[in-house]
């Protein structure tokens, strides 16, 4: 008999292009073997062009998909994307302490603090992000901001390696164990340095920047690889940097699609 394979788990929004949010959570934790999970949160109008709207998922119904494949499949890492409303974040974090997923669980426990897509959409209600500061980052192992989460999170413009390590250390303040500052955004350099700090002596992560305008769904992916690496055991600096080298592929292998933002792809990792 075949054996069941390592499970992770997104709590995120549904993205009708295709490219980020649950499926491209899917892509990535497909991509790298292990079986994905859903619990979805809202429901976006979105195309390559950005988002026309969304509606959220009820609550109770939420928390009752998470409820229903931990109890019954077993959980060994999860991960948070889109969550729409402080009511859901509340409900979400509750959830997670039931069911024994969180960074003093032993079950890793990811937070990509997602408020508006790339085209500058909100996909979170305004007040929700001190939802996100109060009831997640306590209970996450790691937390993945990117530069514009960053400022919003912080106060804090990172532009240089120096700003990029004071964000990373007042992010940790808010209770996480690891912070990830990723620096996609900081276009004017030929790298992409994204840094990993737990208060000890931060690791820097350095790739290529590729030349593409086709970065839609990055973030997602980026968390989903390293959340996919937790599952299969892997401590948090070797999770993140096998995720490093997996999305820089994916963005060097970006398609258009669309008249807008193309997706970043893991297909590639199938041909290998
Ligand atoms: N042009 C690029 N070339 C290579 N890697 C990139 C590029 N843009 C982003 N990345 C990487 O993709 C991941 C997601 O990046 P980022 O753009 O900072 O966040 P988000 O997609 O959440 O806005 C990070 O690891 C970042 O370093
Ligand atoms: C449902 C959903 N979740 C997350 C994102 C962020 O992705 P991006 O920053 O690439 O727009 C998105 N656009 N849609």
């Amino acid at each position: 008999m075949n054996t069941a394979p390592r499970t992770a788990l997104t709590i995120a929004g549904s993205d009708s292009g295709g490219g980020a949010g649950v499926q491209a959570d899917l892509r990535a934790f497909f991509a790298n073997g292990v079986h994905g999970l859903v619990a979805l949160t809202a429901v976006t109008v979105q195309n390559s062009l950005g988002v026309q709207g969304f509606t959220e998922i009820p609550v109770d119904v939420v928390t009752a998909q998470i409820k229903a494949v931990a109890s019954d499949m077993g959980v060994h890492a999860a991960k948070t994307g889109m969550l729409a409303t402080a009511e859901i974040i509340q409900a979400v974090a509750k959830t997670l302490d039931e069911v024994h997923i969180g960074r003093d669980t032993g079950t890793p426990f990811v937070v990509d603090p997602v408020a508006a897509s790339m085209t500058g959409h909100a996909l979170l209600r305004e007040e929700a992000l001190e939802a996100i500061r109060t009831e997640l980052f306590p209970r996450a192992t790691l937390i993945t901001p990117n530069l514009d989460e960053v400022r919003l999170l912080t106060g804090i413009t990172v532009t240089d390696p120096a700003t990029q390590r004071a964000a990373a250390e007042a992010l940790l303040e808010f209770g996480s164990r690891w912070v990830l500052v990723k620096g996609g955004h900081m276009r004017d350099t030929d790298t992409c340095v994204d840094l990993l700090y737990d208060g000890t002596e931060p690791i820097e992560l350095t790739g290529a920047r590729i030349n593409t305008e086709n970065t839609h769904g990055g973030g997602d992916t980026m968390a989903s690889a390293i959340t996919s690496s937790l599952a299969k055991g892997a401590d948090v600096p070797t999770a993140v940097a096998e995720a490093k080298r997996f999305i820089e592929r994916c963005v060097a292998e970006a398609y258009p699609l669309g008249a807008g933002v193309g997706p970043v792809s893991p297909f590639w990792r199938l041909a290998d």
